[in-house]
């Protein structure tokens, strides 16, 4: 053969100042790497929006190297664990009385759940005592235990540290959630599964109403501390699927997510959420030539599953860069894999989208490099335009919303009532985060009935006055003190009569309510 060899100039400094270097070369140490990429999105998730980072290259290209690194030399998840730690240090919100729910909504616990949590955490880390390192496990994270604690021997460092503009009583409870996507299905990899039991079960994609995508009846766990945040990491590795192929030792037969959700509350008496923020993080699978890793039976299927979602996330940048080119828009196919439909939010706007791709030089992969740069090129045109969410309301009971309207509400909102069943869409847009369709039913039905509790209160009031008047102007013969007693009788009556009346108002409204969401569901499947 003709011998052909290249060697690579390095930048010059203007080169560089350019913004021409966009490679990491080999050299490249993982807190280079993390400063480069991942800080900046960690900072902004601290502040209060979201941010996605992904792996992407073929197998043994570095993905998990990246993701989670040696514990010596730890990856950008772990760094970014102790990024936000050493970030938000005395802020911690340790009570576990507010808890995410679904995408980007929050749910107060009562007593027993938060019970049950602590309970369930309890647990969680008792199986840490119990893990005698598998051979991967050692590979990737082998924990130093001091005094009962398990942490990793990367510790970032103090230049590291972001600061986050705060007030004085402004807390950060912080929730980390683990799963994978394996051949098609999705597992909490932090479900506490007895041994001996069948494979952990397949969990189902939801979509709240704004259509972000969420896992439903995924475990989330609340942290206190990054040592905290790595023995969940560590657990969840351990349930991993990974195998060895010809190819890598050590392969990844999943996608996995581990995310980070940061509650920024207010902790002044009742602690009131402002702002839900996410950090989700990616280790997708390789992809694999079948005929060079020459897999058969269940690698093989999983090697199938594997590069057909990566395929469909490779569709969908694609469809996305055409469609912000072309005036006919393409269909993107991101309900065609579990793995784009769930990401499917941070490409339309829910937040930052960063991929890191990885590649190794070997020239017997060159063929399938290129195809992932290639990709990589497509993808790094494709425009997000992120929205970051709204400070959220602090939310009140229903009898505050309904007490609270002030007549240019009441205006816009009979206004828009009008049209609540075309506008549908619309309205939800306009509804804060935290809000459903139960929260909407109970405001309408509020408002509607407040015309007639004013009513109501105006008898109140001029039966109310009649007998102050009677008390102050006359004396109190019996005459009067017989008027006096009837009128209590007809105050009595009317209260009785005008309860029955709200509470028929509100039975019916309520009624009609739950019929028009039930169709409107039942519209929307
Ligand atoms: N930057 C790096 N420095 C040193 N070793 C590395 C680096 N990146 C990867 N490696 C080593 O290369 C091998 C393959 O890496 P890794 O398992 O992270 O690949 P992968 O892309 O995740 O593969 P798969 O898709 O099959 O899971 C591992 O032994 C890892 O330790």
């Amino acid at each position: 053969h003709l011998q052909v060899y290249l060697r690579i100039r390095p930048f010059s400094s203007a080169e560089s100042d350019n913004g021409e270097s966009q490679v990491y070369g080999p050299v490249t140490t993982q807190r280079e790497l993390f400063q480069g990429t991942v800080k900046d999105l960690v900072k902004d998730v601290l502040e209060g929006g979201n941010s996605l980072v992904f792996t992407y290259g073929v197998t043994n290209a570095g993905k998990t190297f990246t993701f989670l690194g040696p514990d010596a030399d730890a990856g950008i998840l772990p760094r970014s664990l102790d990024v936000i730690f050493s970030s938000i240090d005395e802020q911690v919100f340790t009570g576990m009385s507010i808890k995410p729910h679904r995408c980007q909504e929050f749910t107060r616990l009562t007593v027993e759940q938060q019970a049950e949590e602590v309970a369930f955490k309890r647990n969680f880390f008792r199986q840490l005592k119990e893990v005698t390192l598998s051979s991967r496990a050692t590979i990737f994270l082998t924990f130093v235990s001091i005094a009962g604690f398990s942490m990793l021997d990367t510790t970032v460092a103090a230049g590291d540290k972001i600061s986050v503009a705060v007030g004085a009583h402004t807390r950060f409870s912080v929730w980390v959630s683990f799963c994978e996507i394996y051949n098609e299905n999705i597992h909490d990899l932090l479900e506490v599964v007895p041994s001996g039991a069948p494979r952990r079960a397949a969990l189902r994609l939801s979509q709240d109403v704004k259509g972000n995508a969420f896992v439903k009846d995924l475990r989330w766990v609340q942290v206190n501390s990054a040592e905290e945040a790595y023995k969940v990491m560590k657990l969840g590795k351990k349930n991993q699927s990974f195998s060895s192929t010809r190819l890598n030792q050590l392969s990844s037969r999943s996608h996995s997510v581990f995310s980070i959700r940061i509650l920024r509350i207010e902790d002044i008496g009742t602690p009131r959420v402002h702002a839900v923020s996410e950090l989700c993080l990616c280790d997708l699978a390789g992809s694999e030539r079948c005929a060079k890793t020459q897999n058969i039976g269940e690698r093989l299927k999983e090697a199938g599953n594997i590069n057909t979602s990566l395929l469909i996330l490779g569709k969908c940048i694609n469809a996305l860069r055409h469609n912000q080119q072309a005036k006919l828009l393409h269909h993107v196919p991101f309900r065609e894999s579990k793995l784009t439909h769930y990401l499917q939010g941070f490409f339309c706007g829910r937040g930052k989208a960063c991929m890191i791709v990885n590649i190794n030089q070997c020239a017997s992969m060159y063929d399938e490099t290129l195809n992932v740069l290639r990709f990589s090129a497509v993808a790094q045109k494709v425009v997000v335009l992120s929205i970051r969410p709204p400070p959220i309301l602090p939310q009140r009971s229903a009898s505050e919303v309904s007490f609270i309207i002030n007549n240019a509400d009441r205006k816009a909102l009979r206004g828009s009532r009008r049209s609540s069943l075309i506008g549908w869409d619309n309205s939800l847009e306009d509804v804060q985060v935290g809000w459903r369709p139960s929260h909407i039913m109970r405001y309408l039905t509020y408002s509607l009935v407040d015309t007639q509790i004013l009513s109501v209160f105006k008898q109140f009031f001029f039966v109310f006055f009649s007998l102050l008047c009677v008390a102050i102007l006359c004396p109190v013969p019996q005459r009067q003190v017989a008027l006096l007693k009837q009128l209590q009788v007809q105050l009595k009556k009317e209260r009785a009569e005008s309860l029955l009346m709200e509470a028929r108002v509100r039975e019916e409204i309520s009624r009609e309510f739950s019929e028009l969401f039930s169709e409107m569901q039942n519209d929307y499947k």
